[in-house]
């Protein structure tokens, strides 16, 4: 089969061969593993990305232009991703759907269909720009690149980022499931035992996902005002404060009348896991990338790593963490 008829049986998210000759040359250039998903992962500016991602790195750091109006969704893998999506969604677009519960997209849409990836689907693709000018305002993107992989407009314009992250055994889980979920039919399931191996040795998608974390959590105490720092523990324990703290980050405070009406709490139970995760479209639909929309849901729970982990693996990943972040102040 030519990889141009391979390619259309293939979802996008696996597709290897559609990229441009510039991020062919690179590729020739740089370490190379292999993917969890992809067949490949390269290492470029100090982090392991998958093909077609690293097309879209490349495009969006030369064509993205961040306005200072601004909202860039920022997230290590399997951390929240598609919850911090609904959220800020919901957060910026409360006045236009009051009836939420009726009519909203988030009730007929998967998040990641709303809220884009700039590296992962609008600047994937070799031979198209998106047009995002028509945008209204505030945009919203979301994206897993590293701090130093970040299209430079994104630093030096006044544009908000939110970044979130979860801690790394949940994490490291929740991608292992993930991929042998979205695989597809009849190729070879990961090991967990190989994959705590390569996420232990950093090469794991946008890994090592010590280095993401740390990349963002020093730039947020030095520039608090551009840069909120979020765990997805903090989510699930205090939801309502920490949405709060959101808002007031991105500059749409809940007014005194919205706390009142139950604004905060209607959010955080149209985004709620139980009820995203049984609406027909993310129980039956897909992405344009091909994923299905119920892969981004599995059980949203702290600690569930310790059901699939041993003891060894723990402490391992425990010892990382904190040779890793400690001396930085920083602990899940
Ligand atoms: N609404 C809501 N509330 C709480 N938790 C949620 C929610 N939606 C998704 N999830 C859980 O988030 C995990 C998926 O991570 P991401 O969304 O970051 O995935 S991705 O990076 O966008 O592919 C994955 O975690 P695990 O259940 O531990 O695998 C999802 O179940």
């Amino acid at each position: 089969m030519s990889q141009s008829n391979n390619n259309n049986v293939i979802p996008k998210y696996l597709q290897e061969y559609e990229v441009s000759q510039e991020c062919k040359d690179l590729i020739a250039t740089l370490p190379m593993e292999q993917g969890w998903l992809a067949t490949h992962l390269h290492q470029y500016q100090g982090f392991w990305f998958y093909t077609r991602q690293l097309q879209g790195l490349l495009s969006c750091q030369k064509h993205f232009n961040a306005l200072n109006s601004d909202v860039i969704l920022v997230t290590t893998p399997k951390s929240g991703t598609t919850w911090l999506k609904a959220w800020t969604f919901a957060l910026l677009n409360r006045k236009k759907y009051p009836k939420m519960f009726q009519i909203h997209p988030l009730l007929t849409e998967n998040p990641h269909f709303l809220v884009p990836f700039l590296e992962i689907n609008l600047y994937a693709d070799k031979n198209l720009l998106p047009d995002l000018n028509s945008l209204p305002s505030p945009r919203l993107f979301a994206t897993h690149l590293p701090y130093v992989s970040l299209p430079k407009s994104i630093i030096n314009s006044d544009c908000k980022i939110v970044y979130l992250c979860r801690n790394p055994k949940d994490t490291l889980v929740s991608l292992w499931l993930f991929t042998n979920k979205v695989k597809l039919e009849g190729s070879s399931t990961n090991s967990l035992e190989d994959s705590f191996k390569k996420f232990c040795n950093g090469v794991s998608l946008c890994g090592p996902f010590w280095d993401h974390v740390l990349g963002y959590w020093k730039k947020s105490l030095e520039q608090s005002e551009k840069i909120m720092f979020m765990r997805y523990e903090e989510m699930k324990k205090n939801p309502s404060f920490v949405l709060k703290e959101l808002a007031r980050f991105m500059g749409c405070p809940f007014s005194k009348e919205e706390e009142d009406e139950g604004v905060v709490d209607d959010i955080l139970k149209l985004c709620s896991f139980k009820n995203l995760s049984n609406l027909e479209v993310n129980k039956k639909g897909k992405l344009p990338s091909g994923e299905e929309n119920r892969a981004y849901f599995r059980c949203g729970e702290i600690g569930d790593s310790k059901n699939y982990l041993t003891a060894e693996m723990i402490e391992q990943l425990d010892t990382i963490t904190e040779e890793k972040l400690g001396q930085y102040g920083f602990r899940f």
